[in-house]
């Protein structure tokens, strides 16, 4: 068929793959879940319910996508990083955004009753959209990272101080949001505090820090994120066998995904987790 008369067609399809060695982002974002968070009560500002929901599905789509090597997660989004190595779908944007939004927004879907039985998932379901962001160096990936969770704290902070105000201050929403202009972080903390006895450093490091999924590997059994290769002493071949690879697939596979809010914008946890962003061996560009 593909020298048939029609077989002209595929030269108006347009190549959209990624250029090699960038990290890979994939974000989702929930479509109108303001609207949605209304329909099904979610609490104000965090629904726990709503939250743990977010990360299960966060964690199967971890866990289905071996080339993902972290996920961050606050509010209806999550960015899902693939290693800068990655050759899934030759690194078509489309493929890879449309491919990691539809398996999220299914298991979401899927897994909703689990954590909201009290509330029938009714039309319009809750679905994703996706997008691709490339970032060519691996600093520029941790300030992605940085700004995403430098994002879902100023949200939290505002959430927080704001439905303290209306829930419990007894404000109209626009009294409160009229009364939050122009402050800035110091003076949210303090009206916590002295109205509603709220020490915000005790909120749950969940809703301020947001959430961080990825493979935990037990020490020394991974160089430089690859599996040690076996039966070659200390040399390391430039490029893996296939053997090798797919060891490697089935180790991503059978590893551990841990959930956690540790602070990414530090260097603590990158210095604990040294192989979650780092080259392969022969891909290293010096950084
Ligand atoms: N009540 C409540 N709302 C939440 C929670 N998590 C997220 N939201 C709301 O979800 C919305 C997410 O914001 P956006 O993604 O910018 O907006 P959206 O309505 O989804 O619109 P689009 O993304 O443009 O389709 C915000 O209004 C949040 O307040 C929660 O745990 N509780
Ligand atoms: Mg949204
Ligand atoms: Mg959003």
């Amino acid at each position: 068929m593909a020298n048939s008369e029609y077989g002209y067609v595929r030269n108006f399809e347009q190549g959209d793959a990624l250029p090699p060695s960038n990290w890979i982002v994939v974000r989702i974002d929930g479509r109108g879940f303001s609207k949605l968070c209304k329909k099904y009560n979610f609490e104000k500002p965090n629904d726990r319910r709503a939250l743990d929901l977010m990360n299960a599905v966060a964690t199967e789509v971890v866990r289905s996508f071996v080339d993902i090597v972290l996920a961050y997660g606050q509010s209806d989004e999550y960015s899902f990083v693939f290693h800068e190595s990655t050759g899934l779908f030759e690194r078509r944007a489309a493929k890879l955004a449309t491919s990691v939004a539809t398996a999220f927004t299914a298991e979401y879907c899927m897994q909703w009753s689990t954590f909201l039985p009290d509330q029938p998932l009714a039309r319009p379901y809750p679905t994703f959209d996706g997008r691709c962001v490339c970032y060519p160096k691996h600093s520029i990936l941790r300030d992605y990272l940085c700004w995403r969770q430098a994002d879902c704290h100023i949200n939290n902070l505002y959430n927080t101080t704001f439905w303290n105000m209306v829930l419990k201050g007894g404000m109209s929403t626009t009294e409160a949001e009229q009364a939050l202009k122009g402050t800035v972080s110091s003076d949210k903390n303090e009206i916590l505090f002295s109205r509603f006895g709220i020490n915000y450093n005790s909120e749950p490091e969940a809703y301020k820090k947001g959430t961080v999924v990825y493979r935990l590997y037990v020490k020394d059994s991974c160089v430089n994120g690859s599996l040690k290769p076996e039966n070659t002493g200390d040399k390391v071949p430039d490029t893996a066998s296939k053997t090798q690879l797919e060891k490697e697939r089935k180790r991503k596979q059978k590893a551990q995904i841990v959930i956690d809010h540790p602070d990414i914008i530090g260097d603590a946890f990158w210095t604990a987790h040294p192989y979650i962003l780092a080259s392969k061996r022969g891909q290293d560009h010096g950084e």
